[in-house]
């Protein structure tokens, strides 16, 4: 038996929804950089579930489909104030809040195909919904209804804020669902294609896949780095804090990749953002600061920034609470979550490896009054 610590390089499926070859990323066959460059988040998400770019009047369809199904049961919204405020993640909040979601939905274990993209849509409108409802319900707001006018990026902010967004915003929060909607085996895409493949319903699936994203090795890394830049406080202190970091032997929060070692081409982008949104809100330390510690590990010790590195000081620039940075991530990947649950089912086997036991051997049972 072959043995991977972390299943690194273990090719655990095929998939034909996104790929890294030599450090490029690509959805469908299309590079990354043409679709953060022209397309919109709602195209992706088309994109990725029906593995073709739409017509224009495909688009509009589904765009339509995406706004009638973005509202929540009230009973959502009712769980979600029933939370200890003070002390709940958000992204415990949105796990909880989508297997409640599942409690609701009449169709939950329909397991035919049409079934599933219905609710694909229902998953994908919604969750813009929780995160953001749950993003005011905490500062004693109510929920914000979205409006079927604006793009899914701009719905967002709007509901998370109550007012439309500017054009950058909505550019820049577009941008990053494109850039986060997938990312080939990465852990919580795995985590809800091993779930699925019992033959588990999709919020089964998307729950799990929450959960796996919520941890700082994954997902949860984007809070951590600005947890990071907030403690480090000032530019001049950041060599000295990354360096007593690496005498402690602790990692850096959005530094280095499972598959990336040259570079994650996503982070690219979200640099160019973080400097164009840190100078208009007066705020370029967080820039600067991000800067000098790349350059510096990137020397230290030859890793890369990852796209939860600088994603940080942009959601931060936008005005969004740091705990919110994973839900946002979370926003965008139920796109590649539901891709990859739709595929499974499509060709699907029990996802079951084997583990090298190294425990003792052959051991006498003693009762337990002579242990
Ligand atoms: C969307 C995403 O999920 S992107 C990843 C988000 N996660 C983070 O940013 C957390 C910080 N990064 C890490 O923990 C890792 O780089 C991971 C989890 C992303 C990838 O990890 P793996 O491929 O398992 O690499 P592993 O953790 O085994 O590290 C290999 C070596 O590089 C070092 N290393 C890797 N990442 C870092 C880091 N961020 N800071 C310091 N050292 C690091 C490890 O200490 C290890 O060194 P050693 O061989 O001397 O023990
Ligand atoms: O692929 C990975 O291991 C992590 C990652 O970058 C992602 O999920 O976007």
């Amino acid at each position: 038996m072959v043995s991977a610590k972390g299943l690194e390089g273990i090719i655990a499926t095929e998939s034909s929804i996104s790929s890294i070859i030599d450090d490029q990323l690509t959805y469908v066959g299309y590079t990354i950089d043409d679709l953060a460059e022209n397309s919109s988040f709602e195209e992706v998400v088309y994109l990725l579930w029906n593995l073709k770019l739409p017509t224009k009047s495909e688009l509009d369809e589904f765009k339509a489909e995406l706004a009638a199904e973005m509202e929540l049961p009230e009973a959502v919204i009712e769980h979600l104030r029933s939370y200890d405020l003070s002390t709940v993640h958000p992204m415990a909040a949105l796990r909880s809040a989508v297997s409640i979601l599942g409690l609701h939905d009449e169709e939950a274990d329909v397991m035919d195909e049409a079934a599933n993209k219905r609710k694909a849509i229902r998953l994908q409108a919604k969750v813009a919904t929780i995160v953001t409802a749950f993003g005011r319900i905490r500062k004693g707001k109510d929920p914000i209804k979205p409006k079927k006018n604006l793009s899914y990026a701009a719905n967002f902010l709007y509901m998370l804020n109550g007012e439309e967004p500017q054009d950058t915003e909505e550019e820049a929060i577009n941008k990053a669902l494109i850039l986060h909607a997938d990312h080939e085996l990465n852990a919580s895409t795995f985590t809800a294609r091993v779930c699925v493949a019992t033959l588990s319903d999709i919020y089964s699936g998307i729950t799990a896949a929450i959960g796996a994203l919520k941890g700082p090795l994954h997902g949860g890394a984007n809070e951590r780095v600005m947890e990071m830049l907030t403690e480090i406080g000032e530019e001049e202190n950041a060599i000295p804090y990354i360096k007593e970091k690496f005498a402690n032997k602790e990692k850096i929060m959005g530094m280095g990749h499972r598959v990336y070692k040259n570079g994650d081409p996503r982070a690219k982008y979200l640099k160019e953002m973080s400097k164009e949104l840190t100078k208009i809100t007066g705020q370029s330390k967080w820039y600067n600061m991000s800067v000098k510690i790349e350059d510096f590990i990137k020397e230290e010790k030859g890793l890369p920034a990852n796209v939860d590195f600088y994603s940080a000081s942009v959601y931060h620039s936008l005005g969004i609470d740091h705990d919110l940075f994973t839900p946002i991530f979370a926003t965008s990947r139920m796109a590649g979550w539901l891709a990859h649950i739709l595929e499974q089912f499509d060709n699907n086997r029990l996802i079951r490896p084997r583990a090298e036991y190294v425990g003792p051997q052959t051991q006498q049972y003693v009762s337990i009054e002579n242990r």
